[in-house]
């Protein structure tokens, strides 16, 4: 290991993207930090899931879109290439290969420590190298523990022991099944069914619910629509109660309905369990393998010192949701560090307030899904009034000019003692730009009266906007 200082202001236990941007915001703060990462510098979204995952994706989605078009549609002559589609996604990781990651971090001026890091009792973090050789250091001000989450293997008999695989082998596999079957109909179940369906294997998705269950009704039932018209297996309401698998042998499921499915691969995609095991949080009083709870300026209630940030907190498992909170904790932690006032009120500077009003996230399947801040169900369990306004995106003219047939939904979620939208999710293709409009309304707060003066270009699929607000004003005369 390159020699270390016995003392750092900042210690940030975990590199990814998270752990990267609190070490960078904390050094532009004045700071000196130390970054430990026992593996890849960038973690889960640059190597095994954002960046693998979208680009099995993107390929199969461009050609869909070609083919969606009289004229460009007989221009499309072949079939997708996988191969050359796993070589762009190899690339896309850099071959798994973090030096580019690494220059970064040297150019941010963070110091790096490659090794396992584990607390040991207040501000000191013991780092252990490859070699096996232990190294304490000592945080001046604070360590922030990045550590990210891992795939959940739930305990169903057999599942454990046949070798399944994780989003990990999922993006990263170098040769198309013939047949994977999918536990699990969340984000990664429907991504994944969309892109290995789309290379070429025969797919069976299993969902215990119906599929994307905290999005939208609408959405889930589009994108299952969507995978069966590509000859996806969806098998809803079903949940595996055995799995086997002998030797180099396909893998069988038993469902409890009492099916049996036979698949080459078997994928498990139900959740998220915290890296939170053997990194010392025993030693400052938390529960080891448990989420970390944090205030909104990611610090543990009741310490002075110990911040977490990113998939760790549970708060909202989402590279850009991560980032934003580390750039909260990044420059909060020098705030306190300088003495200087913490600006901690709701939407201040060194809070993650979006975490609980205004999480964007886009789900890359096909027709994407993009969503902001509740869902109707959700603003109705927060017990709050309100008008839901639904549009069907086709009969926009820029939708109807981006494909032939175009179909897809609109929804906003109104308060109606504010007067302001809650809540915003779009169905379609080509929907995941649209979004940041509605994170902007959603954070701003902006009156529904003030968005009528917010005009859509003509033809663009934007104008799903001047048609919510028209609708929601139709609704309303109507109810008088
Ligand atoms: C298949 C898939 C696709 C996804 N797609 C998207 C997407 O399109 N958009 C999006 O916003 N989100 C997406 N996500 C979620 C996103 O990947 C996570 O929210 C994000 O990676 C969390 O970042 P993090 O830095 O908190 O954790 P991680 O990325 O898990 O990073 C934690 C780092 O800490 C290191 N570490 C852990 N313990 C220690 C230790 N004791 N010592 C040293 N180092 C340690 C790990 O090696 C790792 O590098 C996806 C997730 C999956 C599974
Ligand atoms: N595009 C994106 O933004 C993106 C993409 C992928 C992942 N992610 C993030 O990664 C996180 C993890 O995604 P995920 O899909 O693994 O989790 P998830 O919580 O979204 O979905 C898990 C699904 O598995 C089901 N399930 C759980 N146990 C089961 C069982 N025994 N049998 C059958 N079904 C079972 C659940 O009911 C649920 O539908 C998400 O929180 C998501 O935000 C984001």
């Amino acid at each position: 290991m390159a020699s270390l200082d016995s003392t750092y202001d900042l210690i940030v236990l975990g590199g990814g993207a998270v752990g990267e941007n609190v070490a960078d915001r904390a050094v532009q703060g004045g700071l000196s930090v130390l970054l430990v990462e026992h593996e890849l510098v960038g973690g889960e979204c640059s190597y095994w899931a954002c960046m693998p995952s979208k680009a099995l994706l993107r390929s199969a989605a461009a050609l869909e879109a070609a083919r969606a078009l009289g004229g460009a549609r007989e221009a499309v002559t072949g079939e997708l290439d996988a191969a050359a589609v796993l070589a762009r996604r190899d690339s896309f990781t850099s071959h798994w290969d973090d030096a580019g990651q690494v220059r970064w971090l040297e150019g941010a001026g963070i110091a790096l420590a490659r090794g396992h890091g584990r607390l040991d009792g207040e501000r000191r973090v013991i780092i252990t190298d490859a070699a096996g050789v232990e190294h304490a250091v000592d945080a001046r001000h604070a360590v922030a523990v990045c550590t990210g989450s891992e795939a959940l293997i739930p305990p169903v008999p057999g599942l454990a022991e046949s070798r399944p695989w994780t989003a990990r082998e999922a993006t990263s596999a170098q040769e198309v099944p013939q047949r994977l079957a999918i536990i699990g109909g969340g984000v990664v179940g429907c991504e994944l069914a969309t892109a290995w369906s789309s290379l070429g294997s025969s797919v069976t998705l299993i969902s215990r619910g119906t599929l994307l269950g905290g999005a939208e009704p609408f959405a889930g039932e589009a994108v299952a629509q969507r995978l069966q018209s590509r000859g996806v297996r969806v098998l809803m309401h079903a949940s595996p109660v055995e799995v086997r698998r002998e030797g180099e042998g396909p893998v069988h499921l038993v469902l409890d309905s009492g099916d049996a499915i036979e698949a080459d691969e078997v994928l498990v995609a139900t959740g998220r369990t915290p890296r939170t095991t053997g990194i010392g949080l025993e030693t400052v009083g938390l529960e080891e393998g448990a989420w970390i709870d944090v205030d909104d300026t990611l610090r543990v209630p009741g310490s002075a010192w110990l911040y977490a940030v990113g998939d760790v907190t549970h708060r909202a498992l989402l590279t850009h949701q991560g980032k934003y909170q580390a750039r909260a904790a990044g420059d909060v932690i020098a705030a306190r560090a300088r003495g200087e006032r913490v600006d901690d009120a709701p939407w201040g500077a060194h809070v993650a307030t979006a975490d609980h009003a205004a999480v964007p996230q886009v789900t890359f399947t096909s027709p994407e899904v993009a969503s902001v801040g509740l869902t109707a169900a959700q603003a109705e369990q927060r017990g709050l009034r309100t008008r839901v306004v639904d549009y069907a995106l086709g009969w926009v003219a820029g939708a109807s000019l981006h494909a032939d047939g175009y179909e897809g939904t609109a929804r906003m979620v109104v308060d109606v003692e504010r007067d302001v939208i809650v809540g915003f999710t779009v169905v379609g293709d080509d929907v995941a730009e649209l979004l940041h409009a509605a994170t902007i309304a959603v954070v701003g707060e902006v009156p529904i009266s003030r968005l009528q003066h917010a005009v859509p270009s003509y033809p663009t699929m934007s104008e799903v906007w001047l048609r919510l607000l028209e609708t929601d004003r139709a609704q309303r005369s109507s109810a008088h």
